[in-house]
């Protein structure tokens, strides 16, 4: 029996410390601290057991990131399940949902049992494999959408990303078969008639770096036109990445009316804006790509109010020759496991927007519902599969991309100071992660 006693923590930063003990993955224990004597000599005595010393810290729900480029199969160079399991784990997260842009796309259970092989294998996450929506992420053929969902993977999420299904018949199929089958669809909302050779936010810092600029309406268009067919279908739609203020009130428009539709916001279009593309560097290229000031305040706005239901990393490793290249070539996309949490800590609870019990909501208990999960995002109550992350909310830390788990390392926060990190990350009452170490079984 695996034993570990999490001592003298706060669940979601409320009342008094306690002492949470976890016995078979499960939590058996929750008592003021210090009053566990007995199982805390039991937790020192048994074979496995262990004590995490946890005063001044936050207890929260394991993390889940419904957006993850985990990149295996085909660009190992710059991560892999392996890898990206790690930074996972060291960001806090439980489970994690992996892309199917992968080389071959996961447009089978072929691909998709593979990914869900290897994460299992790995046992630092749950690696959930995202189905593709289309064959080859072409736009143009369904994918055997009913097959992946009833292999060993048991696919729920499927998504295009990277890509915008923007034939709106072939959407509207999707949403039909996907309803049929009791999944959800993810829309990377991108018109891309609207956002041909862009590179940046259409507005006046590319016009004068002189890039092409993607406009908000090339997002805001598919997702008013996905928030219509997926009423019409009577089926759910989900948006990745939203990144415009008026993505945000059509949203809102969208859930008034009753209409199935949910929306994610990754850490970076919280935190920065497309002023730090002045300098031209590739790190700073991302899909859709960073927006105004008056943007980012907007979705903060709309995640504090639950207009925008979660965070999702859109963790996107890329080679350094994709990234440190001139800027128009540059990949798009950044890593986003490990400074989660940092990065919503900073924008979100600093300035009062989200409490911590708000963080669990939109790091874990939103995704989880959105997505299927019925052992992540549950409450922190004796009898619940011990799936946690152990914050501390006040210990500040410089980022630098080379000390990250990530085989790659283009993140845009190098050298930033973040005020939070995951002190402990426990999956099914194990311990994946203590103080930045990870632990493989
Ligand atoms: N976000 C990005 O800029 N890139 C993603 C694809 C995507 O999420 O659209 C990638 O796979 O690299
Ligand atoms: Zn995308
Ligand atoms: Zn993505």
């Amino acid at each position: 029996m695996t034993t570990v006693l999490i001592t003298g923590t706060r669940p979601y930063g409320e009342g008094d410390p306690v002492d949470v003990l976890v016995e078979d993955g499960v939590i058996t224990q929750i008592v003021p601290a210090g009053t566990l004597t007995d199982a805390s000599d039991a937790a020192e005595d048994g074979s496995g057991a262990e004590v995490l010393e946890a005063a001044g810290t936050v207890l929260l729900p394991g993390f889940v990131d419904m957006h993850t480029h985990l990149r295996e199969p085909g660009r190992e160079d710059a991560e892999t399940v392996r890898s990206g399991s790690a930074a996972a784990a060291r960001g806090g997260y439980t489970a994690v949902f992996a892309m199917a842009n992968t080389d071959p796309v996961a447009d089978t259970a072929v691909v998709t049992d593979h990914v869900y092989a290897q994460g299992r294998m790995v046992g630092l996450v749950d690696v959930h494999p995202v189905g593709a929506v289309t064959k080859g992420l072409a736009g143009a053929e369904l994918a055997e959408m009913g097959v992946m969902a009833a292999s060993s993977a048991s696919v729920r999420l499927f998504s295009d990303d990277g890509h915008c299904i923007a034939d709106p018949l072939i959407m509207r199929r999707a949403l039909e078969y996907a309803r049929g089958l009791d999944v959800l669809i993810a829309q990377h909302a991108e018109e891309p008639r609207l956002t041909e050779g862009a590179v940046a936010h259409e507005g006046p810092t590319a016009a004068r770096l002189g890039l092409a600029g993607w406009p908000r309406a090339a997002e805001e268009s598919i997702v008013i036109r996905d928030a219509l067919l997926a009423r019409d279908a009577g089926a759910r739609v989900h948006i990745c990445h939203a990144s415009t203020a008026g993505t945000v009130k059509l949203l809102r428009w969208a859930k008034e009316q009753g209409i199935d539709i949910t929306a994610e916001v990754t850490p970076h279009h919280l935190m920065l804006d497309d002023s730090r593309l002045e300098t031209y560097d590739g790190l700073f290229r991302v899909n859709p790509p960073l927006r105004e000031v008056s943007d980012a305040r907007a979705l903060r706005a709309a995640l504090a109010e639950g207009v925008v239901d979660c965070v999702a990393t859109d963790h996107a490793p890329h080679a350094a020759q994709d990234k440190c290249c001139e800027f128009s070539r540059a990949r798009p996309g950044m890593l986003g496991l490990e400074t989660a949490l940092g990065v919503v800590a900073q924008t979100m609870v600093a300035p009062g927007l989200l409490d911590w019990r708000g963080v669990a909501a939109v790091m874990s208990e939103r995704p989880a519902r959105i997505t299927g999960l019925p052992d992540h995002g549950r409450p922190i109550e004796v009898g619940e599969t011990a799936n946690l992350t152990v914050v501390d909310p006040d210990s500040a830390w410089t980022v630098r991309g080379a000390e990250l788990a990530s085989i790659a390392d283009n993140t845009p926060y190098e050298e930033f100071t973040l005020p939070a990190r995951v002190r402990a990350t426990l999956l099914r009452g194990r311990v994946t992660c203590v103080d930045g170490k990870v632990r493989a079984d």
